[in-house]
């Protein structure tokens, strides 16, 4: 039993905002994006990368369309500060890319972090320290006045050592670290003294992060805080409001999605959400979630598969499965219902004359990831007939007949539940041909026929093999399916009559092969369903008719 909480946590405060903006606004225009990846994201790495794996994700990040990323952090050590030099050097910085380094409020660190970006064409320093009262008390054992000493002395070195580089053109990012369990006034305060230092205009407006360094309360207080703040801090139009949301709470996208609509100008985050204990907000996932909005993230994630395999291989951690929008498991339904209404979606969307995306349980086009339909349905145990007509006809090019459809599920199911296993296409295709005796032999097994005309009837002249015997067989009818059953009949096949006969191509051109499926009744009530493939129509209705016999 867990213990009494009351004594041990309290609830977070509400933010004293009655006229709060945010909840009638939606969001409808992308944000500037910053990858965290090289800095937030690496600190949090079991194994932090080298600069190969840098190097490697950094092209990843410019490819995908980020235009401002975080490299590092360059006074850490020798590591971060040469892949950070070397980017410079290299000119491998695309004109439209921003590189940011993150920087202590120490002079020391910050020298080291101006040195590191130095001759680049445009670059951003973050300054960051933090600003609650638990950090006040229990890190810095300074009062307000002494932490916001921290933020006043970076922010004139900062500018101190600007000057001295000139050939780079020198953006500013201040994060009051904490700022989520701060109070928002005094975070206003340190921020305020922080402008009058580096002095931003409209045109080169200061960066204002706001990190839900921990998250600890929900995403609604969030967004209350970033409204306040945006309400509050002077000089608003020359300031940008950045997030930087972790996801302690798991509700990291809301608060992002939350914090836009209550005035976020810039969304900072790690692709599939890595980053410090559970991790920064995911950028794809927001990024994707606009998308599915109709709303354009300015983001490229067309290839998501390439993506995950480079942030796997840089970060060493696996994205899971069932991730938002790149799991491997997110487009895949094993259940029957689902794997029915989808199978419906599809047909529904090849009928329809319009782009619109509306198939059920699918919030996304796979294709639009780069994915293909070929996952989206797998047959297990919790299966139902849809899915595994889909696996036939995705696979096979067969078109199941409904009532066939639920015949041959019964197999299915009964495969599912002894192997105790996902089935696989082949699995699947093997019980068709099991189960309707396609190329299999059964009682009665086709080797040859004739269809001769009498007058308006039809006569089949066939030959057999009936209980492993050569025979020829002969029966009369009204046309050629009933003459098969005549002849069925008089060899001890059963009495029965048809109900449902339909047939299709499968394929085009000279390979092409005709499917036929028949459902008989016989004259005790049973139902019997039979399937036929050859490359002739005729041909493969006969067989069908056997497969029928056969099944009894
Ligand atoms: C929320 C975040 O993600 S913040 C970013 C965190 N990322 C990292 O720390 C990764 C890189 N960091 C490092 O490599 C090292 O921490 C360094 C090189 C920056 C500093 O290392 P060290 O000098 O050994 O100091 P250490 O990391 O232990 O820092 C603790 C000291 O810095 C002070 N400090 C912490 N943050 C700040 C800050 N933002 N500004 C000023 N001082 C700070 C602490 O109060 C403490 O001071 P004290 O020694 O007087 O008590
Ligand atoms: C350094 C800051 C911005 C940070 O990563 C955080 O507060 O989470
Ligand atoms: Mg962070």
């Amino acid at each position: 039993m867990l213990n009494d909480p009351s004594r041990k946590y309290r609830p977070f405060p509400q933010v004293d905002l009655p006229d709060r903006q945010w909840p009638d606004r939606t969001i409808d225009k992308a944000p500037r994006w910053l990858s965290t990846d090289l800095r937030d994201g690496n600190q949090a790495l079991i194994d932090p990368m080298g600069s190969e794996k840098k190097s490697r994700f950094f092209d990843l990040l410019v490819k995908v369309g980020i235009k401002e990323i975080e490299v590092g952090f360059p006074s850490s050590g020798a590591t971060d500060f040469d892949f950070i030099r070397d980017l410079v050097d290299s000119g491998r910085i695309p004109d439209d890319v921003t590189i940011q380094s993150l920087t202590q409020s120490r002079r020391d660190l910050i020298e080291k972090t101006f040195e590191a970006m130095a001759g680049a064409k445009k670059a951003i320093v973050h300054l960051y320290n933090a600003v609650s009262p638990a950090w006040r008390n229990i890190v810095f054992n300074l009062d307000k006045p002494g932490v916001k000493a921290i933020a006043i002395e970076g922010a004139q070195i900062l500018a101190e050592q600007a000057a001295k580089y000139p050939q780079t053109d020198w953006h500013f990012e201040y994060s009051p670290e904490t700022f989520s369990t701060a109070e928002l006034d005094f975070s206003i305060e340190v921020c305020s003294a922080v402008m009058e230092i580096l002095k931003p205009t409209v045109e080169k407006p200061i960066i204002f992060n706001l990190p839900a360094t921990v998250e600890a309360a929900m995403p609604n207080i969030y967004a209350d805080q970033i409204e306040y703040f945006g309400r509050n801090i002077p000089n608003r139009e020359a300031v940008v409001i950045s997030l930087h949301t972790h996801n302690d709470r798991g509700t990291g996208i809301a608060a992002t999605e939350l914090g836009l609509l209550a005035g976020g100008d810039r969304v900072e985050g790690c692709l599939f959400g890595n980053g410090e204990r559970t991790g920064n907000v995911d950028l794809v996932t927001v990024a994707l979630n606009m998308y599915t909005q109709g709303l354009h993230p300015g983001l490229d994630f067309s290839d998501i598969d390439e993506v995950i395999q480079t942030v796997e291989y840089c970060n060493q951690l696996p994205v899971h499965p069932r991730h938002p929008y790149a799991g491997e498991l997110v487009f895949t339904a094993f259940s029957g219902s689902h794997q029915d209404a989808i199978k419906k979606g599809f047909a529904h969307q090849a009928k329809r004359n319009d782009e619109i995306w509306e198939v059920p349980y699918l919030p996304i086009d796979p294709a639009d990831l780069g994915r293909s339909y070929e996952a989206v349905i797998r047959v297990n145990s919790q299966s139902g007939k849809g899915g595994v007509a889909w696996v036939l006809e995705q696979d096979y090019g067969l078109k199941l007949p409904k009532k066939l459809q639920a015949d041959f599920s019964r197999t299915v199911q009964e495969l599912s539940d002894t192997t105790g296993r996902e089935l696989t296409s082949g699995d699947i295709w093997g019980a068709f041909q099991e189960r309707y005796f396609i190329n299999k032999s059964g009682r009665f097994e086709l080797f040859d026929y004739a269809e001769n005309h009498a007058g308006s009837d039809r006569i089949f002249v066939g030959k057999l093999k009936v209980d492993g015997e050569f025979r020829s067989l002969s029966g009369r009818g009204n046309g050629l399916m009933s003459s098969v059953i005549a002849a069925l009949k008089d060899h001890g096949g059963p009495e029965m009559d048809i109900v449902d006969y339909s047939e299709h191509a499968i394929g085009h051109g000279a390979g092409a092969q005709a499917a036929a499926y028949v459902e008989c009744r016989t004259t005790d009530g049973r139902s019997l369903f039979g399937a036929g493939i050859d490359t002739d129509v005729a041909t493969a209705t006969v067989r069908a008719l056997l497969s029928a016999a056969n099944g009894i």
